[in-house]
């Protein structure tokens, strides 16, 4: 794909957003279609600008940067800023940046609102002019892309803001990917203004409609818990200097360093390139393949359009590409059961060869095979490890923490390579597998049962889209060296993965306002909920404790395991068990309750239900 069908596009004058009247509110919502005057009622208690819905209803119709650009505009209605008390260091996520950027959801009080995201994205570039140690001899740019939020251009427009008044250039990709994002800061082209020194993506995930986030790159990678720490530090006291007045009169001179720029064809093209050399330089390499892609209403409708049908695939009976922030057909998630239920159907429904899903922002992803088996979690790891491992033998596979002993075995025994068990987490999996690398133990993948995979190739990044053009080489060199259409080249990289007859994640919270845990952390009750189970399965003849392991406790017995740990972020303690039958299961849930039944501050009803249920 030729390069220059992307290009700078145009400047672009980003105001501060203001709150249209009521009048104005209605006649907007009546012309818009039922899913757009949605959107509309859900913002109205957050403000924005009419151009800005005009944007939004742009981007929702026209999908994937194909083509059609829109610029914002200044708003000519009054403003009516408010400056709230946000406690910043509640929107730290682990490496992430999460928050409630759209009001009217009971018990979520808004506190990602623009002037905040203005202050973030400022912080962030006094962090990045720290880091870069830039004199001011050269100006420092930032790219920022956003997943199909409802939120999303109104974050983009503050963050840009923020950016531009620090004095950065800013190049606004509009609907991109996470990885995309990332990938502008290492790739280089300078009519197309990259590598960029620093990159945000406007995401939450698969969270729900109302919550959105940063995520951070430079390129060294994705920033971690610490350096988000410090940005959100920087932003409380920015945001505390902020005065209304100020806000109101500084419309700051920021429009000349606002670029739009399209990214993702640049970024898809790669893709495309990638594909075209693993196949031996064949323009078409996918001709023949029928490959239905599921975006879930997410960003990663691209795929279709701009990487398969180029390599020669037929896509049809695809769905949900469209970006739509209310995600209408269901989570964009591969560990999401009604989501792989859907890309399963459709690959049954039209006799299609491979189906391919991505979640919300496209870092995570997973496949269905022809005959509708679903390639996510262990089985998305135990394939990916084939074809990493058929590349460089013997090397280590790092996981997270809640993979099967199936795929252990798979990896060690079958595959002749080292399954090493880590921690929760795609930063943990990720900073893990470049740690071995640098103290001499080589490892080529790291990948969470999430659908979070990184490979040391594509440095380190984890992308939904690459993981995915990893199976399509695959694909088209099995069709190079004469093999039929199919998806069967696939299907056997796994033969030989033992699986659980049964698998359950329960999620047990603790109540932070019980007498028991009032004063103290939920992670220390956390704790001592693990440490009493760790002595009491000590005790257990029938109960053997993982040797080696590096969170929670985890346990095997009756032909199965157990694994209790607390959550990464939620005052959560997940327990994960895998066993040949339910009996069995049942016979590890029971362990587990008690050992815990005393915790009177843990909700452990949904164990109680499952053993009950027997
Ligand atoms: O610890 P949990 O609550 O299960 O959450 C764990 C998950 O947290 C976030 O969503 C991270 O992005 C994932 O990489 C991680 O797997």
């Amino acid at each position: 794909m030729a390069v220059s069908s992307g290009k700078i596009i145009q400047n672009v004058f980003v105001c501060r957003n203001r709150q249209f009247d009521s009048t104005t509110q209605f006649a907007v919502r009546n012309s818009l279609p039922y899913n757009q005057a949605r959107k509309l009622l859900a913002w109205r208690r957050t403000g924005f600008s009419a151009m800005q819905l005009h944007t939004l209803t742009t981007t929702n119709t026209d999908h994937g940067n194909r083509g059609g650009f829109c610029c914002n505009a200044v708003s000519a209605s009054s403003a009516a800023l408010s400056l709230e008390k946000v406690d910043f260091s509640k929107l730290q996520n682990g490496s992430d940046i999460r928050g409630v950027a759209v009001a009217g959801v009971e018990g979520e009080p808004l506190n990602l609102n623009e002037h905040v995201a203005e202050a973030i994205a400022a912080g962030f570039a006094a962090w990045l002019m720290d880091k870069k140690k830039a004199d001011g001899s050269k100006r420092l740019r930032v790219s920022i892309g956003h997943d199909s939020r409802i939120s999303a251009q109104i974050l983009q427009d503050a963050v840009s803001r923020g950016l531009a008044g620090a004095g950065l250039d800013v190049i606004q990709y509009g609907l991109a990917s996470t990885p995309a994002m990332f990938n502008s800061t290492l790739s280089e082209d300078e009519e197309f203004i990259f590598p960029v020194d620093g990159s945000i993506m406007i995401t939450a995930s698969h969270l729900p409609y109302n919550r959105n986030g940063f995520k951070f790159f430079t390129n060294a990678g994705g920033l971690g818990k610490a350096d988000i720490k410090d940005i959100l530090e920087r932003a409380a006291s920015i945001y505390a200097n902020f005065s209304v007045d100020g806000l109101k009169n500084s419309e700051r001179a920021v429009s000349t360093s606002v670029k739009r720029v399209d990214y993702m064809s640049v970024y898809s093209s790669n893709l495309v390139k990638a594909v075209r050399k693993a196949a031996g330089n064949i323009e078409k390499p996918l001709e023949g393949f029928h490959i239905v892609v599921d975006a879930g209403n997410g960003a990663g409708g691209f795929f279709a359009a701009k990487v398969l049908e180029p390599l020669g695939a037929l896509t049809s009976g695809s769905q949900f590409l469209e970006p739509d922030g209310m995600f209408p057909n269901h989570i964009p998630n591969p560990e999401d059961k009604a989501a792989m239920k859907a890309i399963t159907q459709a690959v049954l429904d039209n006799q299609a060869d491979l189906g391919i899903i991505f979640d919300t922002d496209v870092d995570r992803s997973a496949a269905v095979d022809s005959t509708g088996r679903e390639f996510n979690r262990n089985r998305l790891i135990a394939l990916m490890a084939a074809i990493v491992l058929e590349e460089h033998p013997g090397t280590t596979i790092v996981t997270d923490s809640v993979t099967s002993d199936g795929l252990t075995t798979f990896i060690e025994k079958k595959l002749g390579g080292k399954h090493h068990r880590f921690k929760r987490g795609y930063k943990n999996v990720i900073d893990e597998g470049i740690r071995l690398n640098s103290v001499g133990e080589e490892s080529h993948l790291a990948i969470e049962t999430s659908g979070h995979g990184a490979l040391k190739e594509n440095h380190w990044l984890d992308d939904g889209a690459y993981l995915m053009v990893k199976v399509l080489n695959k694909l088209a060199s099995a069709r190079a060296s004469g093999s039929v259409g199919g998806s069967k080249v696939i299907t056997d990289l796994v033969e030989g993965l033992e699986e659980p007859g049964i698998s359950i994640e329960l999620r047990f919270k603790i109540d932070q306002s019980h007498a028991d845990v009032k004063g103290g952390s939920f992670r220390d009750y956390g704790e001592a909920v693990l440490k009493h189970l760790e002595n009491t399965v000590d005790s257990e003849t029938k109960l053997q404790k993982a040797p080696v392991n590096y969170e929670g406790v985890r346990v095997s017995g009756y032909g199965g395991w157990f694994l209790l740990r607390l959550s990464l972020h939620d005052p959560v303690l997940p327990l994960n068990i895998e066993a040949p039958s339910k009996e069995d299961a049942v016979k590890l849930g029971l362990a587990v309750l008690g050992a815990v039944k005393n915790f009177s501050a843990l909700d452990t009803s949904a164990l109680d239900k499952f053993v009950q249920a027997s």
